[in-house]
């Protein structure tokens, strides 16, 4: 490829040097080395394309890494990722040892903050500025958030502290209308109203104190740096809005703006989705999900559908389009949602409300105080959970198991397969009188004929999956396939039994008993972590019983696990099939040496 200006270009300073007419180059470059990269190697495309202006003039006018700038989510950091020193490793995005996919301190000191879930970086970024006028620090502190992600609680509470600070702040509303799927809210007509300018006058940001500017076109970089020149002039909380599209200079992300927020491999030069073949394959659980809802939804008018902001990735969306009176996309807003839920499970509805599992974290209070406490009748569908893959650390959800067992009242279940999902929903609408969270994982399981008659789930009961003499592996959720493929791999595996106990609350304590009379040691699997998780639960059990038996804990370690593929990452937790072998065959070499 022919030397551009990019090419020269390694840090912010580099660029600063450049004349501002060059600019405009080097955005085309940058944005064809994004598409480069990711068209080959996976990630988030629209966000980063929508910002290329955006980051260029930021990193030009201020001066950063001294300047403090703050990436909302994060997933529209590529080009300053690639701009800030990492160009040369930009290939390694999101892979196992590479660039995270999101900023990270400790991987830059132009990444002033750790982000990937959303609306964090108002708070942030007021916290660096209220630091930095008590260390008498002259610096700037910009945070960068989109028109989804500022309409979260979070981000609220960031602008109402915010207002009433004289701290130096520039919040840019990067708004392109749409979050992954398109904004929803009483905030989305707002800002599309401030547009057609016909709300000037009510500024919602200047009644909270902040010096409002715009909307500006966030593609014309002359406009966005003068701009941006004079913001370093004004004291005290300002508010720049910018106007993008998504997925901006390629035209096929710019037209199927959901798809190609995280769209996998694609051709670089004509934008065409390359597509896997999946006639004969498994369906993802998220689909399970979205279609088993739809029928029960159908049979069942209680039944009512939340998503915060994930209606694609949820597979909600199947409903929303079928009944859309009763299945709700509340924008970035989980709190929010589990409460929703809670309210309307008051009222006799059925609620189920579809989380991702590392997203429920932001509505730990409200799991607790709204529902569990009242012992509400809501159904959390937490997808997502386990080892995500290259998202990494921040959207693991290998926590929930640990920080919903603590919780009174609440049912813990976690399908091993596709059946047991759709099972599980249809033994839950059927009525109950607690709350449930069923977490299932990303992406596909192994049953093809999945749409089988539903079956009625007994709830707190687990499964003999096959029986045994010496070793019982317990397993929780779909950890049990790894361990059917390890059983089928070993020898002596008549020695091994192999439980699916369906619920790590209530546990199966009947169950337990007969396993813990009848067997000499005990492995249980989950992939969540070790502490207060399924294991936890299982050696608690022993320990009041006064059961002596060898248990070996199997899950993920008390550390963040970074990115990679399911199967790397597996691999390096010790949870995949060889080393689940592994085990086995130690624990069985203690036996016959003792
Ligand atoms: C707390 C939380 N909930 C949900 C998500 C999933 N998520 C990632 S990006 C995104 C949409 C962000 O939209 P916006 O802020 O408008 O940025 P854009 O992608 O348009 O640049 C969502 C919902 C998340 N990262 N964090
Ligand atoms: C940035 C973010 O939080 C989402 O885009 C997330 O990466 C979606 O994950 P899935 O691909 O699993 O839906
Ligand atoms: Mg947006």
């Amino acid at each position: 490829m022919k030397e551009g200006l990019l090419d020269h270009i390694n840090t912010p300073d580099d660029l600063r040097k450049l004349p501002v007419e060059s600019l405009a180059e080097v955005c085309k470059e940058l944005r064809r080395f994004i598409i480069s990269i990711v068209a080959a190697k996976e990630g988030h495309l629209g966000a980063s394309l929508g910002v290329v202006e955006l980051t260029i003039a930021l990193h030009y006018v201020y001066n950063t890494p001294d300047d403090l700038l703050i990436w909302d989510v994060g997933h529209q950091a590529y080009g300053h990722k690639i701009l800030t020193e990492r160009k040369h490793l930009f290939d390694t995005n999101r892979q196992l040892n590479g660039l995270s996919g999101f900023p990270t301190r400790s991987e830059s000191k132009y990444d002033t903050f750790g982000v990937g879930h959303s609306s964090t970086s108002i708070s942030a970024a007021l916290g660096m500025a209220i630091a930095s006028k008590l260390k008498n620090e002259q610096r700037h502190h910009i945070a960068v958030i989109g028109d989804a992600s500022i309409a979260s609680g979070m981000a609220f509470e960031g602008l109402n502290h915010a207002g009433v600070t004289d701290a130096n702040l520039l919040v840019i509303l990067n708004d392109n209308a749409i979050g992954i799927d398109p904004s929803v809210g009483a905030l989305k007509q707002y800002l599309t109203n401030v547009k057609k300018g016909t709300q000037k006058q009510d500024n919602i940001f200047e009644a909270l104190n902040f010096n409002y500017s715009g909307p500006v076109d966030g593609h014309n970089l002359p406009l966005l740096i003068d701009e941006l020149e004079r913001l370093k002039t004004i004291e005290g909380p300002k508010l720049l809005h910018i106007i993008t599209t998504k997925g901006k200079g390629l035209k096929q992300a710019e037209e199927n703006q959901v798809q190609y927020h995280a769209p996998g491999k694609f051709d670089a030069t004509t934008g065409e989705l390359i597509s896997k073949s999946t006639s004969n394959a498994p369906p993802k659980y998220q689909d399970v999900f979205g279609e088993t809802i739809v029928e029960l939804a159908s049979k069942n008018e209680r039944i009512i559908g939340i998503t915060p902001a994930m209606p694609t990735g949820s597979s909600l969306r199947y409903m929303m389009d079928k009944f859309p009176d009763r299945a709700f996309d509340v924008g970035i807003a989980e709190q929010h949602a589990v409460t929703l839920a809670a309210g309307m499970a008051t009222q006799g509805f059925i609620p189920f409300c579809n989380i991702y599992s590392t997203f429920l974290q932001r509505a730990y209070d409200q799991v607790i105080h709204d529902v569990a406490l009242q012992n509400l009748p809501v159904v959390f569908c937490l997808d997502r959970a386990g080892l995500v893959g290259e998202d990494g650390a921040t959207h693991h959800g290998v926590f929930d198991l640990a920080y919903l067992n603590c919780i009174p009242n609440l049912v813990i279940f976690a399908p091993r397969n596709a059946i047991a999902l759709r099972n599980i929903m249809y033994t839950v609408q059927l009525g109950i009188d607690f709350p449930i969270a069923i977490r299932y994982p990303r992406g596909r399981g192994h049953i093809i004929d999945w749409k089988q008659e539903f079956k009625i789930i007994e709830i707190g009961k687990g499964i003999c999956l096959k029986e045994g003499e010496d070793i019982a592996i317990l397993s929780i959720g779909t950890t049990a396939r790894n361990v059917e493929l390890a059983l089928t791999d070993i020898e002596h595996s008549t020695q091994i039994g192999h439980f699916d106990m369906q619920f790590v609350k209530p546990l199966d304590e009947d169950l337990l008993h007969d396993i813990f009379r009848k067997y000499k040691a005990v492995i249980t699997i989950e992939d969540g972590t070790v502490n207060g998780g399924f294991g936890s639960a299982i050696l608690r059990f022993a320990n009041t019983n006064n059961y002596k038996h060898p248990i070996k804990i199997m899950g993920i370690k008390d550390k963040f696990v970074e990115h990679g593929s399911v199967a790397q990452l597996q691999q390096l937790q010790k949870l995949d099939v060889p080393s689940i072998i592994v085990e086995i065959e130690n624990l069985r070499f203690a036996f016959n040496n003792c």
